[in-house]
């Protein structure tokens, strides 16, 4: 595989805790580390969004454990798994269900923060799931903080921007996905989409089949049980005006494989926040804004009433572009 068909790998260490880097190195050595990795994640998110990382602090043991639990509760019977079906009024569905197949071939288990105003509705098997989701959710939440950090060095932000404009964890949620392997005629796992939020975080098993849009080739991610895949969100796209990329991404089962089982952590907004290209990326350099400013929960909504009623043609789901601004 050449260069170009991979997604980088960022050795996350230097930004994880100054105690756990090698303590021989100076002040120097650890800032030039940090440069090089900034400059490899500006490119990755300027051309397609898409990198994984090591290093990032979040337990490889504990990966492993919420696959192998996550394969044991979708093994679990039918009746079983929608105990743990969503409340119908709830705004966005916590618990158990299945995608529509206009949608994508998979299950799936939607949890936030445990302490959330949102219900959390978990499932009482495997005994110990739940204690799992809620610790790698925390684990996933620092993550989060520590590359929106990233981030807003990369963009030279000033100090603590993103992290003032995004201080709360509440709308943050995860999904844990159970792909049916393909059929004769169907191999769409999930079909090809951009988040809609912030930061996306992915772990997924050894199946495979997660895929990247990069330099107008589909990539396969190739699975390493120690990475964790990390793609920009529509939010920091619009937020910068189309310089940081939402990553187009897919998944494709293959015929004869295993399910697949991954979790996909979304580092979300405050759904009152409203969102808008910044001046730093518009007035401040002479670029017209590419999108119309719009608040959060309004499109989150709109992406959710794609899952719950797909539209029958792919060219009317919603997107981004969605409050593109035309030129
Ligand atoms: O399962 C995966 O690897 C990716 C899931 C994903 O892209 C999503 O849920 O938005
Ligand atoms: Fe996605």
């Amino acid at each position: 595989m050449s260069q170009t068909d991979r997604i980088p790998t960022i050795d996350l260490l230097p930004f994880i805790s100054i105690n756990e880097v090698d303590q021989d190195q100076n002040d120097d050595q650890l800032d030039a580390k940090k440069k090089k990795i900034k400059e490899v994640i500006n490119q990755a998110c300027s051309e397609y969004g898409f990198f994984q990382i090591i290093n990032h602090g979040v337990p490889v043991g504990l990966m492993s454990r919420a696959l192998d639990l996550s394969k044991k509760f979708f093994d679990c019977p039918d009746d079983e798994k929608l105990k743990f079906s969503p409340e119908p009024s709830a705004p966005l569905p916590a618990g158990y269900s299945r995608a529509n197949p206009l949608v994508g071939q998979y299950e799936r288990l939607l949890m936030f923060t445990p302490n959330s105003s949102f219900k959390n509705i978990y499932p009482d098997n495997p005994p110990e799931f739940r204690e799992v989701l809620q610790e790698i959710f925390s684990h996933l939440t620092k993550t989060g903080s520590v590359i929106e950090a990233v981030l807003n060095d990369c963009l030279n932000l000033p100090q603590n921007f993103l992290h003032e404009y995004n201080l709360d964890r509440n709308w943050d949620f995860m999904v844990n996905l159970a792909y049916q392997p393909a059929t004769e005629t169907e191999s769409s796992g999930l079909s090809e989409h951009q988040d809609s939020n912030c930061i996306t975080f992915v772990l997924q098993d050894d199946v495979g089949g997660l895929e990247v849009l990069k330099e107008g080739k589909w990539i396969p991610v190739i699975p390493d049980k120690s990475s964790i895949i990390v793609n920009i969100g529509d939010v920091i796209q619009v937020l910068t005006n189309n310089k940081y990329k939402s990553a187009t991404h897919r998944v494709v089962s293959q015929m004869g494989s295993r399910r697949r089982h991954s979790f996909a952590f979304f580092y979300n907004l405050q759904g009152d926040k409203w969102v808008e290209p910044l001046p730093q990326f518009t007035i401040d350099i002479g670029e017209e804004p590419k999108y119309r400013g719009f608040c959060y929960k309004d499109y989150q909504a709109l992406r959710l009433r794609n899952k719950t009623h797909p539209p029958s043609r792919p060219e009317d789901f919603i997107d981004i572009t969605h409050y593109d601004i035309p030129n």
